[in-house]
C-alpha cells in the first residue's frame, strides 16, 4: 500500500542526504519517481546535501500542483511510482493536501523531507499539515548535537552572531556559514535561554557561569 511519509528533523540533521539516498534506491529498482524540492540553499533546481552530493530536482512553485504534474507523466507513458519531496516545510497545506490525494488515489509513494518548525519554534504551515496527513511522521536516527551536548531538537536564526525570536518565517540560509542571517541548532533548554555556542563561550570568558 502506497504511504505518505514524513521524515522529519532540525536543520542539518540529514534529511537531504536521505532523501537522495531513498531515490537512488527506489530508482536502482526500476521504480520511476519524481524529485521535486522549494528554495533549496544550493539554488533552484537542486537538491543539496552537506555531504556533498546534489542532483537535479524539480522546483515547486506557489502554483505547482502535484496531482497536475503526475497526471501529466502518467498521459506521456511515464507512470509514477514514488515523489521524493525536499524542503518540504515550504510547501503549502494545499499541496500537502495535493500529495496525500495522491497516496490515496494514484498509489504513488510519497517521501517528504523537512523541518517542522521555524526559528521561533512554530510550526511551518506545511509541516503542520504533514503531521496531520501522514501516515508515519519519522524523526532521522543521526543526531544533530547542541553546543552543550544534548540532542538539538530546535532551530535557531542569528542576525550577525546575535540570535532572534522576530522576524519573516522564511529566509533561506545555512548552519555554521559566515553569512549575515545563519542558522544554529540547539536543544530546548538552551534555545528557550537563547543561548547559542558563541553567546555561551562569551560569558565563560567574561567569567559568567553557564548552564549547561
Ligand atoms: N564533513 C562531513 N563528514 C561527515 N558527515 C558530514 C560532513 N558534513 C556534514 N555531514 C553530515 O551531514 C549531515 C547534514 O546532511 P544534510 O542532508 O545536508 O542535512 P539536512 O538536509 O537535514 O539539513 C550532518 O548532520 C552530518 O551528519
Ligand atoms: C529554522 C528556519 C529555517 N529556514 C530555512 C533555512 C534553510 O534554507 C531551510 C532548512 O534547510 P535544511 O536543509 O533543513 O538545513 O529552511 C527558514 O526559512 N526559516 C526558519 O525559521
Amino acid at each position: 500500500m502506497a504511504e505518505l511519509v514524513f521524515f522529519s528533523g532540525t536543520m542539518d540533521c540529514g534529511k537531504s542526504t536521505l532523501a537522495l539516498q531513498m531515490d537512488h534506491n527506489h530508482a536502482a529498482r526500476g521504480r520511476t519517481g519524481l524529485v521535486f524540492t522549494r528554495d533549496d540553499r544550493a539554488g533552484t533546481d537542486r537538491i543539496s546535501s552537506r555531504l556533498g552530493l546534489e542532483r537535479v530536482a524539480r522546483e515547486v512553485h506557489d502554483e505547482t500542483d502535484f496531482g497536475d504534474v503526475v497526471l501529466r507523466e502518467h498521459a506521456a507513458g511515464r507512470p509514477i511510482d514514488y515523489l521524493v519531496c525536499d524542503e518540504a516545510q515550504f510547501y503549502s497545506p494545499e499541496q500537502v493536501e495535493q500529495l496525500a490525494r495522491l497516496v490515496d488515489e494514484m498509489a504513488v509513494d510519497v517521501f517528504a523531507f523537512g523541518i517542522t518548525a521555524d526559528f521561533r519554534t512554530r510550526l511551518f504551515p506545511g509541516a503542520a499539515r504533514l503531521i496531520e496527513l501522514a501516515d508515519r511522521v519519522e524523526v532521522l536516527q543521526v543526531r544533530s548535537l547542541c553546543w552543550c551536548g544534548a540532542r538539538a531538537t530546535h532551530n535557531a536564526r542569528t542576525v550577525d552572531g546575535v540570535m532572534v525570536v522576530e522576524g519573516e518565517q522564511v529566509v533561506v540560509g545555512d548552519t555554521g556559514g559566515a553569512a549575515s542571517i545563519g542558522y544554529e541548532v540547539l536543544c530546548r533548554r538552551h534555545h528557550m535561554r537563547r543561548m547559542t555556542a558563541s553567546g555561551a563561550r562569551a560569558r565563560t570568558e567574561h567569567g559568567a557561569t553557564v548552564l549547561l
